[in-house]
């Protein structure tokens, strides 16, 4: 059994190379894109949503097979061809200090991506270490009937409430009861009930009183 390290990775401006242009190929790129990754796919074929970002100027194809050097300068390379014999070949080329996915063999990977859900600034992963991604997406799928969409709202307001609270209160004791008031319940269902103004004016009056009224 592995136990992985669960980490959020900055990627903006990583150059990351993926070999293989498929559904699988597809997805990472997704993902890998919406971090901010620059992205340069190796493949003699493009899926149909691959050459999408293609002609959109998304990414960089290189219209070929791999070969060893396509990946030297890589931070992050991700091995999604139909063939293990070239996806084991990638994972020898690549350096012991780069990020490397082997989508037909976890072992082999130093990192695999696990089923996530985006709410604005929330990211919810869930990983079975490799076991079963099927049960990892289902999880994922689940989750997100459970975490809304208003979840993104409601992390953005607590983002802002939170830093007011750092700013403006001065007593410890004060600010740990404020930062614990404001995950009760209360203002979760006020977001979810889309009363925004109502949610603003409880947060300034509990602010302005310095504690919470309910300690
Ligand atoms: C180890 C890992 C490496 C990695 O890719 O990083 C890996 C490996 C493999 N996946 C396989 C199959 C499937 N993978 C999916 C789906 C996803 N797979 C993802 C991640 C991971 N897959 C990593 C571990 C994640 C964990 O820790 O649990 C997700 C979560 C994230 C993503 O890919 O972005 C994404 C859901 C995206 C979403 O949220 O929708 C589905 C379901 C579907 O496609 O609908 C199936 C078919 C059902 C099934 O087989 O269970 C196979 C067999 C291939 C074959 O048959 O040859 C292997 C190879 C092996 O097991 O050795
Ligand atoms: N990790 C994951 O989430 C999953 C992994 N898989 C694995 O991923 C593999 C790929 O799946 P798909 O994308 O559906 O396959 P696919 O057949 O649609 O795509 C394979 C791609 O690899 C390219 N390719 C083949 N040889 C190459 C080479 N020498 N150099 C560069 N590119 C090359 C092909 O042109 C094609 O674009 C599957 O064989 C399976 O083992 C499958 C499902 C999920």
């Amino acid at each position: 059994m592995t136990t992985y390290y669960p980490i959020m990775l900055q990627l903006k401006g990583k150059y990351c190379v993926i070999i293989g242009g498929g559904k699988v190929a597809n997805r990472k790129v997704t993902s890998l894109l919406n971090a901010g990754a620059i992205v340069t796919v190796i493949s003699p074929v493009l899926h149909e949503k691959l050459q999408e970002k293609w002609r959109n100027h998304l990414i960089t194809w290189l219209e070929k097979s791999f070969e060893a050097s396509d990946v030297e300068d890589a931070f992050c390379i991700i091995a999604a061809t139909n063939l293990p014999d070239v996806n084991a070949k990638i994972k020898e080329s690549a350096m012991s200090h780069q990020l490397v996915n082997i989508v037909d063999d976890a072992s082999g990977s130093n990192f695999i991506v696990p089923a996530t859900l985006k709410r604005g600034d929330l990211t919810i992963a869930v990983s079975t270490s490799g076991t079963n991604p099927g049960l990892a997406k289902k999880l994922k799928d689940d989750l997100s009937l459970q975490f809304d969409d208003y979840y993104g709202e409601y992390v953005a307001f607590l983002q802002n409430a939170r830093t007011e609270v750092l700013t403006n209160v001065i007593d410890e004791i004060s600010k740990k009861q404020l930062l614990e008031a404001l995950l009760r319940p209360e203002f979760l269902t006020l977001t979810k009930e889309g009363k925004i103004a109502e949610r603003e004016e409880l947060f300034q009056h509990y602010l302005k009183r310095g504690i919470a009224p309910w300690q």
